[in-house]
């Protein structure tokens, strides 16, 4: 503004300079001024459209209101490029929403029309001018909308690419990567509240025996229910079920304590006998079960993600040793 200021007053005849600067200086920058103040509200962005919008329309009638005195004090055609720099800075640059678009261009083009249609400022290019301006901010509107248009299909995609890079595509449970930052949350929150939590390891049953005799495909299915079952015990907003690989998963549930860490568990078990999935083949089992190693700990400072995760494990794979479709609880492996 101070560029402008200083080439328009080398070229504004002597009679309007008065005005020239009230408009610059007395409307145009305490508006600008106090439009960059109220940016640094904490919650400006809530209400950034209204604020832009109205701050730059007092900007533009400003200038407006410029073009008309110079008009009537010297008759000298103030130039009205700077309606157009307005609407573009306003537009593409601090972005103002397409919505807000709309009200700001159909004030301006309706200021500047009162204008000509009101004063003889440009003479036999009034009309002309004032097309210029229009089809200029009606353009400009046009590419608002193709950006916000662009913005919304790539926020899309961005949303798509974060569920596809954090979901297991064969059973739609979080896969491992999710799970080891889902794990980092809840061991803070779960310190931070003073809560217990709970792991369960669960992997199924001679899985390459029922994969080898009943064929692949049917082996995902199988995973599939595995990741069923697990949803359907574990359903409360505080469990995360993931798979952790292969055949095996895990389960973080927070505040529950081992007897109740116990029975999930076993309702898992119970709920694989209900089914009666047919195995028999190699060294299986009638039936697909799993197994499942589970820790429930009260959490501090020192709990690590690595431990728990290894103490259930090694419960899983005590309860395999024990014969496998059962549960073991790590706090018991000592007497096993
Ligand atoms: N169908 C299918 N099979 C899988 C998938 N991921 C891993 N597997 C199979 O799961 C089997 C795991 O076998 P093992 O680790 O030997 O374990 P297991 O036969 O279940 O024996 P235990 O765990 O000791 O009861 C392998 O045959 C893998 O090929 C998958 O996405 N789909």
């Amino acid at each position: 503004m101070m560029s402008f200021i200083i080439a328009d007053l080398s070229v504004i005849p002597e009679a309007v300079k008065p005005v020239y600067l009230t408009s610059r200086l007395g409307m145009q920058f305490p508006i600008l001024a106090t439009f960059f103040a109220l940016t640094f509200l904490p919650f400006y962005q809530k209400i950034h459209d209204v604020v832009l919008c109205i701050s730059l329309l007092l900007v533009c009638y400003a200038n407006y209101w410029l073009i008309v005195q110079c008009w009537k004090i010297a008759e000298f055609s103030f130039s009205y490029e700077g309606t157009l720099l307005y609407g573009l800075f306003c537009m593409f640059i601090m972005r103002l929403s397409f919505k807000f678009s709309i009200i700001f261009v159909l004030f301006t083009i309706l200021g500047f029309a009162l204008i000509i249609f009101s004063y003889p400022v440009y003479a036999g290019f009034g009309m002309v001018n004032l097309g210029f301006v229009s089809l200029g901010l009606i353009i400009s509107l046009i590419g608002v909308k193709q950006i916000e248009n662009a913005f919304g299909r790539f926020q899309q995609l961005n949303e798509k690419l974060v569920r596809l890079n954090q979901i297991d595509q064969l059973t739609g449970l979080y896969n491992r990567g999710a799970l080891e930052q889902q794990f980092d949350l809840m061991l803070s929150v779960s310190n931070r509240i003073g809560t217990s939590i709970s792991v369960f390891m669960i992997d199924l049953d001679n899985f390459k025996d029922f994969n080898d005799g009943h064929g692949h495909l049917r082996g995902d299915e199988v995973i599939q229910t595995q990741a069923e079952i697990l949803r359907q015990v574990f359903n409360r907003e505080t469990d995360t079920v993931a798979r952790y690989g292969g055949e095996e998963f895990i389960v973080i549930s927070l505040g529950i304590n081992a007897q109740a860490s116990e029975a999930l568990a076993a309702e898992v078990l119970r709920e694989w006998v209900r089914r009666k999935i047919k195995h028999g083949k190699g060294q299986g089992q009638d039936f697909v079960s799993c197994s499942i190693g589970l820790i429930s700990t009260q959490v501090d400072k020192e709990t690590q993600k690595k431990h728990l995760i290894d103490t259930a494990d090694k419960a899983l794979y005590a309860a395999k040793d024990k014969g496998r479709a059962r549960f073991i609880n790590a706090d018991n492996l000592d007497i096993l």
